[in-house]
């Protein structure tokens, strides 16, 4: 019964077995309240089971507020491959995935996270429709990077509204953990704004990377910091774009920042705990599902075909939402995740009045001609 426990939150967690291709994964289904499930493919080299399994059921768990939050017709799901992106990737590995995926007949559609890529779902794609987050070339909306890194520079804006009164994101300085598809986005859209940087990449190529970029647009206020000291660095804005859990006891005691703002879903290791934690501390939190929705907002808008104004439109209320959970936070003398929290789940509450749960029987709201 262990395993219903530590499920019961979900719907359907599906475990993906097929020796012949080597493939591990777990597709977690949180809620289908909105619609059918929708959430990335992460690949990680999880050093165990459990640590997968959590993943799957706490990434998933984020979509379904994630969805709620940016009012997408869909679902929380996630799927994690046990495995190392750098050296465990085959065509055949993401085309089994994708049997997996049809198998839930329309109950789940998925795309890049951490460790996928672009490419790996036009494999996946030969298997299924339910894939979105494609190349442009094969009809998709292209790297969902795009939208979340600029979600996450609203983010930034807004919270630099409350600070300071202004929205203005160039004379400050920034701690950025993580220069991959996201984080190296808004590092370069901070720099060409004239912000100066704090970063820590365990891939040293990404810093030199950035470094000569920031050299070729005359801005070289950029810093690398080693490992953890990420987290001491006195900074304006701390922007965790790596790994989600990094929030902790330990971590926010060295916190040396004004606000926490970045695109890493699941950030606070603890959700309630730490989010009163970082209140007690005066260091404003942009609740990560608000914050990293662009990329989310990018997939689901691609079921109406692809439109790059659109979304980019869409995304941009990311910076009235925020205004508005800080706004009530402050009103309720609440955490900034509980104030996203309530909203969300009010949201998804009234909704359940007209659809319990998502079946492909029912016509999604999407499918609609306009
Ligand atoms: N790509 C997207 O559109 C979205 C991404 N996210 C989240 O944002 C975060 C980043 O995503 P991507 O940029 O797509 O992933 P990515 O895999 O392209 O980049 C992650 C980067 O973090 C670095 N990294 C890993 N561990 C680190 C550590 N301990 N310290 C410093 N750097 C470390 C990696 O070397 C890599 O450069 C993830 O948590 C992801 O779930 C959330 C919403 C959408
Ligand atoms: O739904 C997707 O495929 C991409 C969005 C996602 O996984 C996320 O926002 O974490």
């Amino acid at each position: 019964m262990d395993l219903f426990n530590q499920i019961s939150e979900h719907e359907q967690v599906v475990f993906c077995n097929d020796p012949k291709t080597g493939l591990k994964a777990i597709i977690a289904i949180h809620n289908t309240t909105l619609g059918p499930a929708t959430g990335g493919c992460r690949m990680y080299p999880y050093a165990s089971f459990d640590q997968a399994l959590n993943d799957a059921l706490r990434l998933s768990r984020g979509m379904t507020y994630k969805c709620a939050a940016a009012d997408v017709d869909f679902g929380g799901g996630k799927t994690v491959i046990i495995g190392d992106p750098r050296k465990d990737k085959t065509p055949e590995l993401f085309r089994s995935l994708g049997q997996y995926i049809d198998s839930l007949n329309g109950r789940y559609y998925t795309g890049t996270d951490m460790g996928t890529s672009p490419e790996d779902f036009v494999h996946a794609m030969k298997e299924t429709n339910c894939i979105v987050g494609i190349p442009e070339e094969y009809g998709g909306s292209g790297d969902s990077s795009i939208p979340t890194a600029q979600g996450v520079i609203y983010g930034i804006k807004a919270t630099n509204q409350v600070l300071d009164g202004s929205n203005e994101i160039g004379t400050k300085t920034y701690a950025i953990q993580g220069l991959g598809k996201v984080g190296f986005k808004v590092a370069v859209q901070l720099l060409e704004e004239g912000a100066s940087l704090y970063v820590s990449d365990i891939n040293s190529a990404a810093v030199e990377e950035l470094k000569k970029f920031g050299k070729g647009i005359g801005n070289e206020a950029i810093k690398e910091v080693e490992g953890n000291d990420i987290y001491g660095i006195e900074a304006d804005v701390f922007v965790p774009c790596a790994l989600g859990g990094i929030v902790s006891d330990e971590s926010i005691e060295r916190l040396n920042v004004k606000a926490v703002v970045g695109s890493a879903n699941n950030q606070l290791k603890e959700e309630r705990r730490h989010g009163d934690a970082l209140r007690a501390k005066g260091i404003l939190y942009a609740p990560d599902y608000i914050v990293n929705a662009g990329g989310l907002i990018q997939v689901s808008d691609e079921l109406y075909g692809p439109s790059k104004k659109r979304v980019m439109d869409k995304t941009k209320a990311i910076y009235t939402s925020l205004l508005e959970i800080y706004k009530t936070s402050e009103n309720h003398g609440i955490s900034t995740v509980e104030a996203a929290n309530h909203f969300v789940e009010n949201r998804i509450e009234a909704r359940k009045q007209r659809n319990s749960f998502f079946s492909h029987h029912k016509r999604p709201k999407w499918n609609i001609k306009h």
